[in-house]
């Protein structure tokens, strides 16, 4: 059965405010990376929080055919994994105790097979290192791939990562797209909200763009990543364009328009 996600007419917010209104879009495919973008406080995180069940939501969103509104969150954590944009402080867990925990909490991993796959989960992006060190003091960086790494372990159908790569060196940041990459090949399908508009281009199948909590675009990244939308979302001059290998990137002048 495809997983692929069904949004429609999906409304999350805030007590005081519907920040997403009506969202519905074209099916997202599995095996997908889809890049979500958009300026600050467009409901990117708000989106995100409200298919992982963090905020109350109105709607549907369809993985397969499972509803995952009002799905009882073990059963919604099974499916999904969501890597938040804040890694809180204060846990006094270790790192592996950490992956640990984060698989318990869904039982999608039988109990024997936790420590195995929180390894590997270190291990494919480079950390197992850090397993035995306390999340508390880590560095910025090392934090936030030990949250991707919570994240990925369970090996989730759909992959809702709020800004993975924003305290990662270039190095990890490509390290991170390449795991979410590989995941997406193995079946997953992946939304990622990042702002760096080149990673974008670069690592995303099919891009959508919030401006105002609405839907203002989805498409390949060539298409949706244009001159015209740069000014309308961003309020930047700017452009994309092919380069000699055959890759996307994006072009951003100084000027604020
Ligand atoms: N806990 C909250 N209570 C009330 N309003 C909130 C809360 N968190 C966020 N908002 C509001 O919801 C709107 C969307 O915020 P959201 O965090 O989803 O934006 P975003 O697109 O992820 O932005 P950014 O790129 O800055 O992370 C903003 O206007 C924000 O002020």
């Amino acid at each position: 059965m495809a997983m692929d996600l069904r949004i429609e007419h999906l409304t999350c917010g805030y007590r005081r405010r519907a920040v997403i209104r009506d969202l519905t879009v074209a099916p997202l495919r599995q095996g997908r990376v889809v890049g979500l973008l958009g300026p600050n406080a467009a409901g990117k995180s708000t989106l995100l929080k409200g298919l992982a069940g963090l905020l109350p939501a109105q709607g549907r969103a369809m993985l397969g055919e499972t509803d995952l509104i009002g799905l009882p969150p073990r059963q919604r954590a099974k499916l999904l994994g969501f890597m938040p944009q804040a890694i809180p402080d204060g846990v006094e867990l270790t790192v592996f105790e950490s992956l640990i925990a984060s698989l318990q909490a869904t039982g999608a991993v039988p109990g024997a097979q936790a420590a195995e796959r929180a390894a590997a989960a270190l291990s494919r992006i480079d950390i197992l290192p850090l397993a035995m060190r306390k999340l508390s003091d880590l560095s910025g960086g090392q934090k936030q791939l030990v949250s991707f790494a919570q994240a990925v372990a369970g090996n989730p159908a759909l992959l809702c990562l709020d800004e993975p790569t924003s305290a990662l060196d270039p190095r990890h940041q490509l390290t991170v797209m390449a795991r979410a990459r590989q995941l997406a090949a193995d079946g997953a399908l992946v939304i990622v909200v990042l702002h760096d508009l080149a990673l974008a281009a670069r690592w995303a199948d099919e891009i959508l763009i919030l401006k105002d909590g609405t839907l203002y675009a989805q498409g390949a990244p060539d298409v949706v990543i244009t001159r015209q939308m740069l000014a309308e979302v961003y309020g930047v001059d700017g452009h994309a364009e092919r380069n000699t290998a055959g890759h996307l990137t994006v072009h951003l002048n100084a000027a604020v328009l």
